[in-house]
């Protein structure tokens, strides 16, 4: 067995493992780098990337049809589900090569390519390697979470996981969790030409302001995919091919395939973490603001740490740490000004407070101004007339903004800058959009929010007059 020593060892080569090793290498620090599995981890291989290159592809199959209103004749698309998995692989392996073993030992890091464990509070081993480290980083990630359905471990089912080397088009795919995976994938493969059944235990995109995520399920339920609520799936049964789902309400939905996607458990088994004295919690490790577990030597960042699970959020774990572990400054993580999105068409995001946590925690001081994508030239111009900003304020600066629109996603990133930086709603005024773009939805929400204060304002009005009285 060969022992290594050095300044920082890394456990997870995924979004928060790649991002401390290379920011820790190229500041100076010797760091060590294990990956039991795949560089890359869960985002490259089974989640952001493979997912929206199949929604990417659903989308072309759905212009295809939807095209007459743009005086292009609708046509209906030819779709090759196993080509569309091809298109899959490569966009994997485009991206590969950046979370590649060889790139990061470029830049001088040591990779293993096997999975740690603990056997003391400053000690992993992993294979033939003991490594001794002046600071350990978990970002093991999380794994799908298998439900303990009486039945389901005696049907074949699909998890993000597995989905992607599916060749056979499914007929009917019933998917079990109407969270974000569950309606993302759902929307692709309705659109691939599946039917698509989703089975929800309580309320479908739940985590979002319920007023937003009606108008995308409306969207989605406009589609043709049956979206069940309030339906805890109860018992699975059947076989490949014919698969059945009973409700605990006693309704049974019947399909060919079954997606499996009800949430994550964190990636703890292989660690031995009681051997360093690190704690857990029922959702991952326990860490404090600056991402440090119960032993001061180790921090756990993303899916590992239980909170909010996305790649930038575990990217931004990744900077804390190299701020903590290489220059002991304190830093801590907030959550306040972190985004989401969920890439259905259109699109739903979130940063910040939504309505209900907003009213929690400033009551009526929150103020609410609404402004719908109807009115902007571009959405006008492209059809996508479907969206809302909602925009939660309080004494003049931002606290939470939701958005349904087809570039939702793209639109998060300001709000996250302003939150951020608590920025008042005076200063996003002072923004110019170049027209026409979705872009100005920003602009105009903020527009909608001083339009009352000017136009409905007798004051202004009364020194609006007087001023024109003595201009020449
Ligand atoms: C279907 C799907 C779609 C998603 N879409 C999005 C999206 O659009 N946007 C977004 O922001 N997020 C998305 N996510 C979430 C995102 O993938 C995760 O939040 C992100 O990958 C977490 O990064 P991480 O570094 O914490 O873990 P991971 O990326 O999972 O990396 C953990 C790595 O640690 C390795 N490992 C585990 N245990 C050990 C051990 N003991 N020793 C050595 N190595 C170990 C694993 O093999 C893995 O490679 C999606 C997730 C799924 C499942
Ligand atoms: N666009 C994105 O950023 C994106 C996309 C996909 C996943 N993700 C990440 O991955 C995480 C996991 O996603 P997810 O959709 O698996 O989990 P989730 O926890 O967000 O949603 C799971 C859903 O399954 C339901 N459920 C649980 N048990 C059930 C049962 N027995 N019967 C019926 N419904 C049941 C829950 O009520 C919940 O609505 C997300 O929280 C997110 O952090 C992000």
């Amino acid at each position: 067995m060969e022992t290594i020593q050095t300044d920082l060892l890394v456990i997870g080569a995924g979004s928060g493992g790649l991002s401390v090793a290379a920011g820790a290498v190229q500041m100076g620090a010797s760091v060590v780098l294990l990956e039991g599995h795949k560089m890359g981890g869960d985002c490259l291989n089974y989640g952001c990337v493979p997912s929206k290159a199949l929604i990417a592809s659903a989308k072309q199959a759905w212009a295809m049809g939807h095209a007459a209103p743009f005086g292009v004749a609708d046509a209906t698309p030819a779709i090759d589900y196993a080509a569309a998995k091809d298109h899959v692989a490569q966009v994997i392996e485009t991206i590969a090569p950046v979370d590649s073993q060889e790139r990061f030992e470029g830049l001088g890091v040591r990779v293993i390519r096997d999975f740690g464990r603990f056997i003391n509070r400053e000690t992993v081993e992993a294979g033939e390697y003991r490594i001794k480290a002046r600071r350990i980083v978990i970002a093991t990630g999380s794994s799908p979470l298998v439900p303990p359905i009486p039945g389901l471990d005696t049907v074949p089912y699909l998890t993000n996981e597995t989905l992607w080397d599916l060749r056979e088009r499914p007929d009917h795919l019933l998917v079990i969790g109407g969270g974000p995976i569950g309606m993302e994938m759902a929307q692709a493969h309705r659109r691939l030409g599946c039917k698509v059944t989703v089975i929800e235990g309580a309320r479908a995109l739940g985590r979002d302001d319920p007023e937003m995520a009606a108008m995308v399920l409306e969207a989605l339920r406009g589609e043709g995919i049956e979206i069940v609520e309030e339906a805890p799936a109860k018992v699975v049964r059947g076989k490949a091919g014919a698969i059945e789902v009973e409700t605990q309400d006693g309704r049974v939905f019947a399909g060919s395939h079954l997606l499996v996607a009800v949430g994550r458990k964190a990636n703890l088994d292989r660690l031995d973490l009681d051997k360093a004295g690190i704690r857990t919690s029922k959702t991952g490790i326990k860490v404090d603001a600056g991402l440090r577990t119960a032993n001061r030597r180790v921090y756990a960042i993303g899916d590992v740490a239980g909170g909010l699970q996305f790649t930038h959020v575990a990217g931004y774990h990744a900077g804390i740490v190299v701020r903590n572990a290489l220059f002991g400054l304190p830093a801590k993580a907030q959550t306040d000004h972190i985004p989401r999105a969920t890439y259905t068409q259109p699109e739903l995001a979130q940063i910040g407070l939504t309505e209900d946590e907003a009213r929690k925690k400033h009551g009526s001081a929150v103020e609410i101004v609404r402004f719908d994508q109807h009115h902007n030239d571009r959405a006008i111009a492209e059809r996508e007339t479907r969206g809302r900003i909602k925009l939660l304020v309080v004494k003049g600066c931002p606290v939470g903004v939701s958005i349904v629109s087809h570039q939702a996603g793209e639109l998060a990133s300001l709000w996250s800058l302003v939150i951020a930086n608590r920025l008042k709603m005076s200063q996003v005024s002072s923004m110019v959009s170049p027209y026409p773009t979705i872009g100005e939805l920003n602009k105009r929400v903020a527009g909608a929010y001083f339009s009352p204060r000017l136009f409905e304002n007798d004051t202004v009005k009364k020194v609006v007059r007087l001023v024109q009285r003595w201009l020449p």
